[in-house]
């Protein structure tokens, strides 16, 4: 129900001394005006005799749905003593009155007024105006009516103005009667029925939508009355207090908040924030206000939250806002290299990206651990999530601890208002990179070994772990066996963490991507300058050779390293400027790099050789050949699949 589709019921109680079941004139004179209110309100006219009135009313209650009874004089005192719906009285206006006295004066009789509990204040005077002798007797009850009537005609009253009643009582007396109740009385005590009906529903409209509200709201609320009584709690404040609305309603409220001064509040009208209140064992934040109806203090509202809830929302809030720099910048296809070893590292990957477990990428420094996270996190699920990078390696213990897992205000001197997030509240929702995990002291990996296993984080500081929700790829270039072998892994974490393994493999297993990358890291350094790019293509081919020989221990990143080192020379080269090649790359020229022993000849048969000795015979045999393998395997008598093998199981 809207309060614009609402039509109040209404029923005009009509009674009599007797009742002979034809309409009276008060019931004419009510069916008369009904029609103007046809279109916004149901009213009903309904005759009785006074010793029926109680049951009719009754009857109509439990049949109609009544909302207002309108009434005349004792008649409606009598009903609002007896039932439960609205009664109003039809009452007299000062112009009925007039009206009445009017009708007297032309009988040239003294007039006798009986009104019904509240004599009328200007009778008098009105009086005095028509030159007649008035007498108004106040009544209580129909009895008392019916007795002052009688006193009134013995005093030589012959006219008598009143109810519908009244008249009908001095007839009875042998006077006259004349009613007072007329169309305008009856549109009066209409108007106002109805006015009546509409802002109670528009009320209870209100109320049912605040209610709803209080409903659903997490925080609790208690409305207390003018007297620290409950008027109601909803049924969050239920829970947070452990007590039924029923054990409640209409108790004081000092025994539930004993901390508080309500009295002070509902005395004073100031109310109180922020406040710190126990209840048994849980600590409530919590406010109290005062409410003010016409401008007077009339009761008080509570308002709690549980101190947890409010730090976890503040936590959830500040986990999701997402600093610009917790983004992943590298996807699959940006990554070179096109070896059947990285294709299948890179496949892996793949795969698991399309999962949310955890995982563990190994590998030297500078193969790509990195760039294979990020490219993970860009094709998983969590793409639109943060992406947090810590490298475990460059932070002491302490710092590390905070960086990773936050800290409450006052954990220790120097904290932030507030406290601070760490970086796996950071990156709620999406991914935590750690880098070098094989690196984490051994006590902050109990603390990640509890944040894997329970899926919370615990400031430091704080007594309430946060919920997180985030997906965790750790990376190292250890041999993670041989550190828990020395204690400085735990194994417990190694199995948490080595869920879903990809190992990427070194440059120099790889060697048939060195030329490519090359190229690629070139056309990125030169993109616009391409007769730079095609002197510096050349130098690099000149050093191919070296190249693929070289060890790579910084793997694509030393290769970088080169191809910059070669794109700036390029010019000096070209303008003969004399630098040789060894001092522009020394470490692809190495005086070490000679072999010990003094290689056979070439074409001498391998599996003469000794191991160290094999590759540095292939490795010099690959230079004296420019870098092609194909002439340099058939030299050495062996397959070019075989060179590859030789040349790769070097690393
Ligand atoms: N497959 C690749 N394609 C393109 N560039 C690469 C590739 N692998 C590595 N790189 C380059 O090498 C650099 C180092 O890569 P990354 O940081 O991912 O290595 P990492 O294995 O995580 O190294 P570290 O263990 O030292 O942190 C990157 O900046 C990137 O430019």
């Amino acid at each position: 129900m809207t309060s614009q589709s609402y039509r109040p019921r209404i029923v005009a109680l009509i009674s009599h001394l007797s009742f002979s079941g034809h309409p009276s004139k008060l019931a004419q004179t009510v069916e008369e005006i009904l029609p103007r209110y046809a279109s916004h309100a149901d009213v009903d006219v309904v005759e009785s005799t006074i010793a029926d009135l109680l049951p009719t009313a009754q009857r109509l209650e439990q049949e109609q749905n009544v909302d207002i009874f309108i009434c005349s004089g004792a008649s409606a005192e009598f009903l609002r003593k007896n039932i439960s719906t609205t009664v109003l009285s039809i009452r007299m206006g000062e112009y009925d009155l007039i009206r009445a006295l009017n009708l007297a004066k032309d009988r040239g009789t003294k007039a006798g007024i009986l009104s019904h509990i509240r004599p009328h204040s200007e009778l008098k005077e009105m009086a005095s105006l028509f030159t007649v002798e008035i007498y108004e007797a106040v009544y209580s009850s129909f009895e008392d009516a019916r007795q002052k009537v009688q006193e009134l005609v013995s005093a030589g009253y012959r006219v008598i103005v009143g109810s519908p009643t009244a008249v009908e009582l001095a007839e009875e007396a042998g006077a006259e009667g004349v009613s007072v109740i007329n169309a305008d009385a009856v549109r009066r005590t209409l108007d106002d029925a109805i006015a009546i009906c509409r802002s109670r529903v528009h009320e209870k409209l209100k109320h049912q939508r605040i209610n709803t509200v209080l409903q659903h709201l997490t925080e609790g609320v208690i409305a207390l009355d003018l007297q620290g009584h409950v008027q109601s709690i909803n049924p969050s404040m239920s829970q947070m207090l452990n007590i039924s609305e029923k054990e409640v309603i209409n108790q004081s409220s000092r025994f539930t908040f004993p901390d508080m001064d309500i009295e002070r509040v509902l005395r004073t009208g100031v109310g109180e924030d922020n406040l710190l209140v126990k209840f048994g064992n849980r600590r409530l934040a919590a406010s109290i206000m005062p409410i003010f109806e016409a401008g007077q203090v009339d009761g008080a509202i509570i308002v709690c939250q549980e101190i947890n809830a409010i730090q976890r929302a503040e936590r959830h809030i500040r986990s999701q806002a997402r600093p610009r720099h917790f983004i992943a910048k590298y996807e699959f296809s940006q990554l070179l290299g096109s070896s059947e070893a990285f294709r299948q590292a890179i496949d892996l990957a793949k795969l698991y990206a399309t999962t949310t477990s955890t995982v563990l990428i190994t590998g030297e420094s500078g193969t790509g651990k990195e760039l294979i996270a990020q490219s993970i996190h860009n094709a998983s699920s969590r793409r639109q999530a943060p992406f947090v990078a810590i490298n475990c390696a460059s932070f002491p213990e302490t710092l590390l601890e905070s960086e990773l897992f936050g800290y409450e205000e006052g954990a220790f001197t120097g904290t932030k208002k507030g406290g601070k997030s760490g970086l796996f509240e950071a990156g709620h929702t999406g991914t935590i990179f750690l880098d070098e995990i094989g690196d984490m002291p051994v006590p902050l990996q109990t603390r990640l070994l509890r944040v894997l296993q329970e899926r919370e984080v615990l400031r430091l500081g704080a007594s309430e772990p946060t919920p997180i929700d985030i997906r965790v790829i750790a990376a190292t270039h250890h041999n993670l066996s041989s550190r828990i072998e020395d204690g400085l892994f735990r194994e417990d974490l190694f199995y948490r963490l080595n869920i879903l393994r990809i190992a990427v493999p070194p440059l120099r297993q790889r060697i048939e991507d060195i030329p490519s990358i090359s190229n690629a890291i070139l056309a990125n350094l030169a993109h616009q300058d391409p007769a730079k790019q095609s002197k510096t293509r050349e130098l690099i081919n000149e050093l191919m050779p070296r190249l693929l020989a070289h060890r790579w221990m910084g793997n694509i990143r030393e290769l970088e390293n080169i191809v910059e080192r070669a794109y700036l020379s390029a010019y000096m080269v070209e303008h003969g400027q004399g630098t040789p090649l060894e001092t522009l790359f020394p470490e692809l020229f190495p005086a070490t790099h000679k072999p010990d022993i003094t290689p056979e000849p070439p074409g001498k048969n391998l599996q003469a050789l000794g191991k160290a000795a094999e590759i540095a015979h292939i490795r010099q045999t690959l230079e004296e050949f420019g870098g092609d393998m194909t002439r340099t395997a058939q030299h050495l008598g062996i397959s070019r699949s075989t060179l590859w093998r030789r040349l790769r199981k070097e690393g």
